[in-house]
């Protein structure tokens, strides 16, 4: 494991099993003993075909739902534990998500500074002139200011949406940062500018973030460590150079093998587990049993078994 962490959030053995039904209720594994660290400044992705689970562990660790088993640890404390209303808000004020729809997250009804006023107003933010603190957040992500403020949310591009949380986001000097398929309803252009972008952040103000992707090529190119899941656990992880220049699960590197060019995107609907992945993983398993996850050289673990 890496020295000398700065870990601002520990994921530790985070099990989700959602109930659907009542009859016949019917039992769904979305996320199995994931752990991690978070680091500031550092950007991690979570990266999986949908339904491995991604997004389902952005959720716990937002506290939108709660886990079956394990325990995400922030300032020292289980979040499940904090309950009172202060609590929590004071939680939601270090952090946050921001989702692939950025048209979603604003009321239509309202001009787009509302977004700034909430905050503002929930929260007891150190500025001293609130009005120059939103334009300089809003310079920082390439927005400007006269054009931006006043505007309603259908007079803004997605992407310029999605700046202006990210504005917020600076703005609330967030811990942790959410980012759930953040660019992917954003067009080619726009996509490198939001990541840039967010890069420059996230090291500039210390904030760490989780980027919740289905594409390999982003989260290369975005982050410093890599989460690969796989049916719900964590099959790959470490230092994002060292997984993808030594992938060694089975899963992982069949997802390499399907990416068919550098910079083109995967299709989320397209069928990514062939029959014989499902077999070449369980074979993996069986040749390796009770091995579990297994640091293979510094800064990288595989998981050799899941018993
Ligand atoms: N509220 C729920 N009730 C029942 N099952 C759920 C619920 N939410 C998610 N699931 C199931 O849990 C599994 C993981 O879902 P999750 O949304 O975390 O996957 P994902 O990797 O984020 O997928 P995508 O990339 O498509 O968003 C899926 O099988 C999904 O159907």
């Amino acid at each position: 494991m890496a020295k000398n962490k700065d870990v601002v959030m520990s994921v530790q053995g985070l099990t989700k099993v959602f109930k659907s039904g009542i009859l016949n209720p019917e039992y769904t594994v979305a996320a199995k003993d994931i752990s991690f660290d978070i680091e500031k400044g550092k950007i991690i992705s979570l990266i999986g075909e949908s339904g491995s689970g991604k997004t389902t562990v952005g959720k716990l660790i937002l506290k939108l739902i709660n886990p079956s088993e394990g325990k995400i640890i922030y300032n020292g404390k289980d979040i499940s534990e904090i309950k009172e209303k202060e609590e929590t808000k004071q939680y939601y004020r270090r952090v946050q998500g921001i989702f692939q729809d950025p048209f979603a997250t604003f009321n239509p009804l309202y001009r787009v500074d509302r977004v700034f006023d909430l905050i503002f107003d929930s929260f007891d933010l150190d500025y001293e002139d609130k009005d120059q603190a939103i334009r300089e957040a809003l310079f920082d992500v390439n927005l400007n200011p006269d054009r931006t403020l006043g505007k309603f949310p259908h007079q803004l591009s997605g992407g310029q949406l999605q700046r202006l949380l990210i504005a917020r986001a600076l703005l609330m000097d967030v811990d942790v940062l959410i980012a759930d398929e953040l660019i992917s309803m954003l067009d080619a252009s726009t996509r490198i500018g939001v990541l840039n972008l967010l890069v420059e952040s996230c090291k500039k103000h210390g904030m760490a973030v989780i980027f919740i992707t289905h594409d390999l090529n982003l989260g290369y190119y975005i982050s410093d460590h890599s989460l690969i899941m796989y049916k719900g656990r964590l099959v790959e992880r470490g230092d994002t150079k060292k997984v993808y220049e030594n992938a060694t699960h089975p899963y992982t590197q069949m997802l390499f093998e399907a990416v068919p060019e550098i910079g083109e995107r995967w299709d989320p609907d397209e069928e990514f587990l062939p029959e014989q992945v499902v077999q070449d993983v369980k074979e993996f398993y069986q040749e390796n049993q009770g091995k579990g996850f297994v640091e293979i050289e510094e800064e990288h673990s595989v998981l050799f078994s899941d018993k």
